[in-house]
């Protein structure tokens, strides 16, 4: 596999160690050599093998578990077993209660949904009168997405309380912080540098201190009058217990699980709809016609979760943000773990213990995938599907332009067997988030013209942590 970089013994390394710095322009440069090609770039503790064209992503995207494991590439990047908890990454059931219960409830729990993000932006962002206000975007939105999905997740009143969020709230911010330092060591290493490095145990305290009480009587209904008790809320906590077996059945396992789902969702949508800020701020030009949108369908169609449906441009707008501002510049990173390795169709063969991934960035920003790809153009998406609805019958062709369809030139939530089980909770809150946003206030970006730039390390890329965006409560409406 040809190698992008250095080639000498000790250049790579020194590469690997410039990885931390440069790894969106390598992969950008192997991608540029290797169009449909598979490459391999030096990361700082081993190679990393890239593909590039849909053919092999699709490949990696459906590898089974035991080929090509997801949880031992996420392991590598981020050590999920020394700072969020090893039952996390040994018995991951909770993808399969956030991919089934909790995605089919959705419809159900949408007006509980609605409420908390009315409510949180006018807590969070206390605008008065027609005053504009400076707010650090990405802290702003935490606050609120905290609130929002655990207002699914727990319910009121503790998606309410502050110690109980804000403690949600460090945790994720904690674990890419810490995480990222800890995989700096080598895995022999991880379990005794992690605990001077994680506040793991502290946060999973305040956990069990603020949720505890509420899982307990959760499982003594359970006890005292079976699994379907009258009554029985309709929330994270209820479907985790339909899953959960055995050891899981306790109230700090069931902790875990919570402050971990937790961790999964404040953090992406945050970044997400961060992300979505500045490139509003930065082409307010959309601002009008999606808030025209939301408008008309909100007074058609009430506030529903099927409403959501009808904001075409919102949806697009959400969609090319994370095709420019996704959260990394390779996704879908695996671990070979089968015995004889992992073949690709073309005969290449990665060896077992290789590490390959999907030059997502690079994916997105290529003009054979998308027409003028490096150009922020909101309502591509929404043109596609018109342009589509009006030549063909109502096809897959339209749905997979949806924010909600992965493909293999749209990574930000992966693809194929792995992709994110999140990913239609996600979607739901963005866009009711984006639509209120629209509908209520009036944006500006702290300097005209200017995107903040992301924050890189190594292959993540986050939206620029500092940045502020001004806001402004919409006086008529
Ligand atoms: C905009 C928001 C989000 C983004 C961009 C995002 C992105 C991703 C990505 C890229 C993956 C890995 C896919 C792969 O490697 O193939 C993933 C996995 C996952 N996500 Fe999300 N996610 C988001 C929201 C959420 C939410 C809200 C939840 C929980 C309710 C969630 C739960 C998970 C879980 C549990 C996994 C592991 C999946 C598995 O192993 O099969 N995500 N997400």
């Amino acid at each position: 596999i040809p190698i992008v970089g250095s080639t000498g013994f000790l250049a790579s390394f020194w590469d690997g160690y410039k990885f931390l710095t440069n790894a969106p322009d390598l992969i950008q440069a192997g991608y540029t050599q290797y169009p449909d090609g598979i490459f391999r770039v030096a990361s700082l503790s081993h190679w990393l093998v890239v593909v590039s064209g849909p053919k092999f992503v699709k490949e990696v995207g459906g590898a089974p578990e035991h080929v090509l494991s997801f949880g031992e590439g996420v392991e590598d990047g981020l050590p999920v077993k020394q700072v969020i908890g090893r039952p996390i990454a040994e018995n991951p059931y909770h993808q399969h209660t956030i991919r089934t219960s909790l995605t089919r409830n959705l419809h159900a729990r949408f007006p509980e949904v609605r409420d908390e993000i009315a409510c949180a932006f006018d807590d969070v962002l206390q605008l008065h009168g027609s005053e504009w206000k400076s707010l650090p975007a990405l802290h702003t939105i935490m606050a609120v997405v905290a609130r929002v999905s655990n207002r699914l997740f727990v319910g009121l009143p503790l998606c309410r309380n502050q110690t109980y969020l804000w403690n949600n709230v460090q945790f994720a911010i904690d674990v890419i912080r810490s995480g990222h330092r800890v995989a700096l060591f080598p895995d022999i290493l991880r379990p005794l540098v992690a605990p001077f490095i994680s506040s793991k145990d502290k946060s999973f305290a305040v956990a069990l201190q603020t949720l505890g009480p509420l899982v307990a009587g959760r499982l003594a209904k359970e006890d005292e009058l079976g699994p379907d008790w009258p009554g029985k809320p309709n929330d994270l906590i209820s479907w985790l217990l339909e899953d959960a077996e055995g050891e899981e059945r306790t109230v700090p396992a069931l902790v875990l699980r919570v402050l971990s789902t937790n961790f999964a969702a404040i953090h992406t949508s945050s970044m997400a709809f961060t992300q979505a800020l500045f490139d509003l701020t930065t082409h307010p030009e959309h601002l009008l016609p999606m808030r025209e949108e939301a408008e008309r369908v909100v007074a058609t169609e009430g506030w529903t979760k099927a409403a959501l449906n009808s904001l075409v441009k919102i949806d697009s707008f959400l969609r090319e943000s994370q095709r420019l501002n996704g959260n990394g510049s390779v996704a879908m990173i695996r671990k070979v773990v089968a015995k004889d390795g992992f073949r690709f169709s073309d005969g290449t063969v990665l060896p077992n213990g290789s590490f390959v991934c999907a030059a997502a960035r690079a994916i997105h920003y290529d003009a054979s995938n998308y027409k003028n790809a490096a150009e922020f153009d909101g309502f591509r998406f929404a043109r596609e599907r018109a342009e589509h609805a009006a030549t063909h019958d109502l096809s897959q062709e339209v749905f997979k332009r949806q924010m909600i369809s992965t493909a293999g030139d749209f990574l930000p939530f992966g693809t194929g067997k792995h992709a994110c089980p999140g990913r239609f909770f996600a979607v739901t809150e963005l866009k009711a988030m984006l639509a209120h946003v629209v509908i209520n206030y009036d944006l500006e970006a702290e300097v005209e013209g200017v995107r903040p730039p992301d924050d890189i390390f190594g292959l993540a890329m986050a939206p620029n942590a500092s940045a502020k965006v001004r806001f402004r409560k919409r006086s008529v409406l």
